[in-house]
Parts: C-alpha cells; sequence; structure tokens
C-alpha cells in the first residue's frame, strides 16, 4: 500500500473540516501502513477519544474511496509511527521518542558547551557565583504567577472549552497530558489566565515545585543579559532546573535566532525530563512566520488549543463574574448590555466594566444602561463609528471572493445567498440600523428576509463549525 495514502487522505480531510480542528485533531495523526492495514497514532487520549467518535467514519470512507479493489483496514493508538507518512515536516508525538540526527547533535554539542568551563569566568570562582545570583534574581523577579488568574475565576463557555479542559488536565497531570500545551488565539481572550491557572494549581498541590512564568520577551531580554554576562550557562542552568516552564507570547522568538536556538535547546531537556511547558501565542504553531521548522514542529507536539472569542452569554457571565470579584453592583441587564456593545476581547470588557464601575463609584449613581451610555460614549463611539453596513458588505465579499454588487443583486445561488445572510446577520448584530434598514442596503430587500437571515445564521453556527468559524471571525475583524 502506497506510504502517501495518508498524506493524500489529509488533504481531502484538509478540505473539508475547519482549519481549527483539522489541526487540533486530524493534522497531529501520524500513519504506518502494513499489509493492508493502516494504523493512525494519536499523541494522547484526549485525541484517540476525539478522533474516534467524530473522523474515523469519514476516514474509512475516504480510504475506501481512495484505494482501487479492497479498501485498508483501520486501527488507532496512542503513540508513534515507527515509519510515518503524515504530512508534517517533522513528526508530532507526545514525547520526542525520536529525534532527528540534527536534533541529537545539536543537543549534544549544547550539553558539552554547557559542561565547559566559560572562558570568559576563568577559575573565579566567586564571580561566577555573583553573576549567577545576578542572573538568577533577574529571572526569579519575573517569574511570579498572577494568583487571581486561577480555574476558579475563569468563566467556561463554548469558545474556550477546550482549552480549559486541557489546561484541568495538564495541572492534573504536568508532563504527562500534553506537553507543551499551546494556548493559542487573538488578544486578550484568557490564555495567560489559563497558563496562570495551571501555575496556580500546580503549586497548590506542590507547594515546591519550581513553576516559572514569563513573557518571551523576557526571556530573550535574560538571555542577552546572560551573555553580556558571561553567564549564558547560568541561564541555561535555570531554565533547565524548572519543573514548568510557561512563557507567554512566543511569537516574539520570530527572528531572534539566537533566542530559538537557546529555547529550542531549553525545550528538549525540559520535555526529556519530563517537565511540564505551556506557551501561548497568537496563531498555530505552524503560522508563526520566521520561526525555525523544527520549534514550529515541536511546538504542536503536545495539544495546540485554540482560545475563541467569546459568545454573548460567555461575555455576560464573565461580566457578572468580574464584578462580583470586584464588589460592583451589576445587575444582568447592564451586563447584557455592555457584553452586547463590546465584543471584541475579554480585556476590552473588563475595561468597560471597571470605567462604569468607577464611575458609579465616584457619582453614587446605581449602574443602569443609559449611565452605562453615558459612561463609555466614547468608546461606543468608536465601536459605532467604525462598523457601518458598507463596512461590513465589503468586509464579507471580500473574504467569500465575490463582489459587493453580487451580495445587493438578486442572485440565489448558495454561493451568494450564505455570504448574504452572513453579511446580513453581522449588520443587526453590528450596527444599530433596523431590520427595514438593513433590507434597504441589501438591494431594496423586505425586512422579514433579513430576519429570516439572522435566524438563519444563529441555527448555522450551532451545526455548521466552519460558518461558526468564520462568523466568529468577522465579528473581531470588525469590532477591533
Ligand atoms: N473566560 C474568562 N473568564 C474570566 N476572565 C477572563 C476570561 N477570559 C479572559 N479573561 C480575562 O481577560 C483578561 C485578558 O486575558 P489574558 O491576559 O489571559 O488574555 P490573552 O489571551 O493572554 O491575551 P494576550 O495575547 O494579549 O496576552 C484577563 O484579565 C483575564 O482574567
Amino acid at each position: 500500500m502506497s506510504q502517501n495514502l495518508w498524506a493524500e487522505c489529509l488533504e481531502y480531510l484538509k478540505d473539508e473540516f475547519p482549519s481549527q480542528q483539522f489541526n487540533t485533531w486530524l493534522r497531529p495523526l501520524q500513519a504506518e501502513t502494513k499489509d493492508n492495514e493502516i494504523c493512525l497514532y494519536a499523541p494522547n487520549k484526549f485525541v484517540l477519544d476525539w478522533v474516534s467518535e467524530k473522523y474515523v467514519n469519514r476516514i474509512k470512507e475516504l480510504l475506501k474511496d481512495l484505494v482501487d479493489g479492497q479498501p485498508p483496514g483501520l486501527s488507532l493508538k496512542i503513540g508513534t509511527a515507527s515509519t510515518s507518512s503524515s504530512n508534517e515536516e517533522e513528526q508530532p508525538s507526545l514525547k520526542p521518542t525520536k529525534q532527528s540526527k540534527t536534533d541529537l547533535d545539536s543537543r549534544k554539542k549544547s550539553t558539552e558547551e554547557a559542561k565547559q568551563p566559560s572562558r570568559a569566568y576563568g577559575s573565579d570562582s566567586s564571580d561566577k557565583k555573583e553573576r549567577s545570583v545576578e542572573v538568577e534574581g533577574s529571572i526569579k523577579h519575573q517569574s511570579f504567577l498572577n494568583s487571581t488568574f486561577t480555574f476558579d475565576t475563569f468563566v467556561e463557555g463554548k469558545s474556550n472549552q477546550l482549552a480549559r479542559a486541557a489546561s484541568v488536565q495538564v495541572a492534573e497531570n504536568p508532563g504527562s497530558a500534553y506537553n507543551p500545551l499551546f494556548l493559542y488565539g487573538g488578544v486578550g481572550l484568557g490564555k495567560t489566565h489559563l497558563m496562570h491557572a495551571v501555575g496556580n494549581e500546580i503549586i497548590k498541590k506542590n507547594p515546591n515545585a519550581k513553576v516559572v512564568y514569563l513573557h518571551s520577551e523576557r526571556f530573550v531580554a535574560d538571555m542577552v543579559k546572560a551573555l553580556q554576562l558571561n553567564a549564558i550557562n547560568e541561564f541555561k542552568r535555570f531554565y533547565r532546573s524548572v519543573d514548568a516552564l510557561l512563557i507567554d507570547d512566543i511569537q516574539f522568538f520570530a527572528r531572534k535566532e539566537r533566542s530559538q536556538e537557546e529555547f529550542f535547546h531549553t525545550f528538549n531537556a525540559l520535555l526529556e525530563g519530563g517537565k511540564q511547558m505551556i506557551l501561548t501565542c497568537d496563531r498555530y504553531p505552524k503560522e508563526i512566520d520566521d520561526m525555525e521548522e523544527r520549534l514550529k514542529s515541536r511546538f504542536g507536539w503536545g495539544l495546540p488549543v485554540m482560545v475563541e472569542p467569546p459568545e454573548l452569554e460567555t461575555r455576560v457571565a464573565i461580566l457578572m463574574k468580574k464584578a462580583e470579584q470586584t464588589n460592583v453592583r451589576l445587575n444582568s441587564e447592564s451586563a447584557f448590555f455592555i457584553a452586547q456593545k463590546i465584543r471584541s476581547n475579554v480585556r476590552e470588557l473588563e475595561g468597560a466594566l471597571k470605567l462604569v464601575a468607577a464611575n458609579a463609584h465616584f457619582t453614587g449613581q446605581e449602574i443602569t444602561p443609559p449611565f452605562i451610555r453615558e459612561c463609555l460614549k466614547d468608546l461606543l463611539a468608536l465601536h459605532e463609528k467604525q462598523v457601518s453596513i458598507d463596512n461590513i458588505q465589503r468586509t464579507v465579499a471580500e473574504y467569500y471572493k465575490i463582489k459587493v454588487a453580487d451580495l445587493l443583486s438578486k442572485r440565489r445561488t448558495r454561493s451568494i445567498t450564505r455570504p448574504r445572510q452572513v453579511a446580513m446577520a453581522l449588520s443587526k448584530e453590528l450596527t444599530n440600523h433596523s431590520l427595514p434598514e438593513i433590507g434597504d442596503a441589501f438591494g431594496g430587500r423586505d425586512h422579514t428576509t433579513v430576519l429570516h437571515a439572522c435566524k438563519k445564521i444563529v441555527e448555522l453556527q450551532e451545526t455548521d463549525p466552519s460558518i461558526r468559524e468564520d462568523y466568529q471571525n468577522f465579528l473581531r475583524t470588525l469590532t477591533t
């Protein structure tokens, strides 16, 4: 049987499923083919169960279609294929059981480098100690965890369910559940919060655990400092001695070759030692520009999981929770009002609540929708100014590669009606225009057509993940 069969199968699956689903569940699978059997290796149980439940039937169908004659048998296991035909440049696995020769060579080199007495230190051990203390002091100073970022204070919703579940697993089994845990998604959506929640939980269970959190820029700055102080070996030792390493916004490693190199070795050492790593990023590993392939590949070894923008109900729940934590009296009507107006991200939502709460505190007024409107008028004006029906139509048309004129036309082919419905629903959600006004703006349609489009898009978001993903992306793009 062709070793390329799985690669071929993946090509089809890639087209059929939204990229988030594909990247999370299907891309990490490795295939081993023998006789007329294909065995798919999942990096962990989580992926195995999910694939068995959701995708295995489709994979069987595809195998049947792609093979002339008897289709191959299919089985699923946890682990790493010994001869893999996945489309990854380097194969993802739960643990790096196999390493390329280059990796091994560079590991060896770095270990040797670490063992060698630094020329700059000469033989002065007190000088060495001093520098080491300075490097460690600088690092430790930065490695605090925000104690308010816990699982208890994190509001769960559809948008972050998977990321939260994976984080809980990691907190319960650090170093063995998913390593690294790779949380990715847009700004202010709770990635750092979840990362700290895991760290705080690890420390709660084991107060002696050495959990280090830092922003990737800090890693770079510390490394530069260590180089200037000729203390790079102390730097290496420090990072390789931790029980859990949490690095935020690793996209900032882009174009920083030396930092990538250093981080690569740290990464390998920690993984080999069974130490947990949690990384956050604004995008999926493979999509990070100017980052070494071998690093990107490693980022995908554990579980890359996306955090999406929260839907309305979750935004309301987050506001209520934040209000409760800060003793702000916020009724659900007011929370709903803010959540409807501020959609882009949780940080902005929190900022709006703080502003309203401060105003209420100083004026002694009750928080009501009119009061909120007054407090947030500059912010709301900015949002409302940005989102016009015109802008929505242009954005949607561009995305679906059709013309704005098509959206306004009478054409009723699926490739036009669906984008038109999406654009109508967005216009209703993001602007203050009435249904008849929106109907007018879409080539003089009746308001019932707009209403139907809005309902349809709500329904489709429940049943069709690709529409849901598109719609959520539009919301984000149009409001940030
Ligand atoms: N689901 C949630 N429940 C409670 N608070 C949340 C939730 N999501 C985000 N937040 C809050 O929103 C704020 C921003 O979140 P966080 O800093 O974790 O975002 P981020 O995804 O790491 O963004 P960035 O990429 O900009 O660093 C934090 O105060 C966090 O507590």
